[in-house]
């Protein structure tokens, strides 16, 4: 058994580097996690949009994913964008087949600049293969929408979104609030099927958002892969986002990337 905390994604990768398998990569690595991937997808990215979206061959999916069950495995994982429900029935399949635990699952489904990262029809095959085995699903606002058919305006409404999540069988549901209203504070909601945990943070007017949440749920992975609870794994991932946000880099003429080594060089 390695002694070396390791972590994997099962995502798509960004070439501008800011989301994706770059973003939990650089992530996974600030944290002092060995980060390893599977790619679902590669997608030609920059700051302004997505210019194109080439999905893999499940079988290559299935492939990656083996190669690391069948020699190091890994103490946490992520998925991230997934694209079709092909791949999403291979790395359920795959999750249960090296019976992994510490299962992180980011509903990417939309890229911020409004191109589909995942088909219509793969929204059902998330919800009946994955969401059972999620340790922390982590949709943002649109994403919960989609998953319960709700309206989510109130912080009522993200209850009852998390509610509903957790009853298809994700053990801890966090709703992100960037997309939400409030002007002051970006609040993020996270639910154990007993009890709501708020986490709030000041909210930081900037373009520069492209990969939060892909960077948001690698930290989680990062600090579960580590041994942390779900609460303190939260609480680590926002302080993470809340500095990569902070510290702002200037890159591209559209949402730039966040700053993933801000938190460790203690910027937050
Ligand atoms: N402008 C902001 N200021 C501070 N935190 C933010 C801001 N936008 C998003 N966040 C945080 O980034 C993480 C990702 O949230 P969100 O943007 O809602 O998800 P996604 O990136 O998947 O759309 C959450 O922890 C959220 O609180
Ligand atoms: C390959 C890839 N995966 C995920 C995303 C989503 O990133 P973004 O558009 O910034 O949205 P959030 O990660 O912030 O939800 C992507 N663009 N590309």
């Amino acid at each position: 058994m390695d002694k070396t905390v390791k972590a994997l994604t099962i995502a798509g990768s960004d070439s501008g580097g800011g989301a994706g398998i770059q973003a939990d990569i650089k992530t996974f690595q600030e944290l002092g996690v060995f980060g390893m991937s599977a790619i679902t997808a590669i997608t030609a990215q920059n700051t302004l949009g997505v210019q194109g979206v080439y999905p893999l061959p499940v079988e290559a999916v299935r492939q990656q994913i083996q190669s690391i069950g069948q020699d190091m495995g890994t103490d946490a994982l992520k998925t991230g964008m997934l694209f079709s429900s092909e791949i999403i029935q291979v790395v359920a399949e795959q999750i249960e087949h090296f019976k992994w635990q510490n299962v992180v699952i980011d509903p990417v489904m939309i890229a911020k600049g409004g191109a589909p990262l995942l088909q219509e029809q793969a929204v059902a095959a998330l919800k009946k293969y994955l969401l059972p085995l999620a340790t922390v699903i982590t949709p943002n606002i649109p994403e919960a929408e989609v998953l319960t058919g709700l309206t989510i305006k109130t912080p009522e409404d993200r209850k009852e979104a998390a509610r509903y999540l957790w009853n298809l069988g994700a053990a801890h549901v966090v709703i992100k609030g960037g997309h939400g209203a409030e002007d002051a504070e970006v609040v993020d909601l996270l639910y154990d099927g007993r009890e709501f945990t708020e986490y709030k943070s000041r909210r930081i007017n900037t373009p520069n958002t492209h990969g939060t949440g892909c960077t948001f749920a690698a930290a989680v992975t990062a600090e579960l892969a580590k041994g942390r609870g779900v609460k303190e794994a939260v609480q680590v991932a926002k302080a993470f986002i809340q500095a990569a946000i902070e510290n702002q880099i200037e890159i591209g003429q559209g949402h730039g990337p966040t700053n993933h080594w801000a938190y460790q060089r203690g910027l937050g």
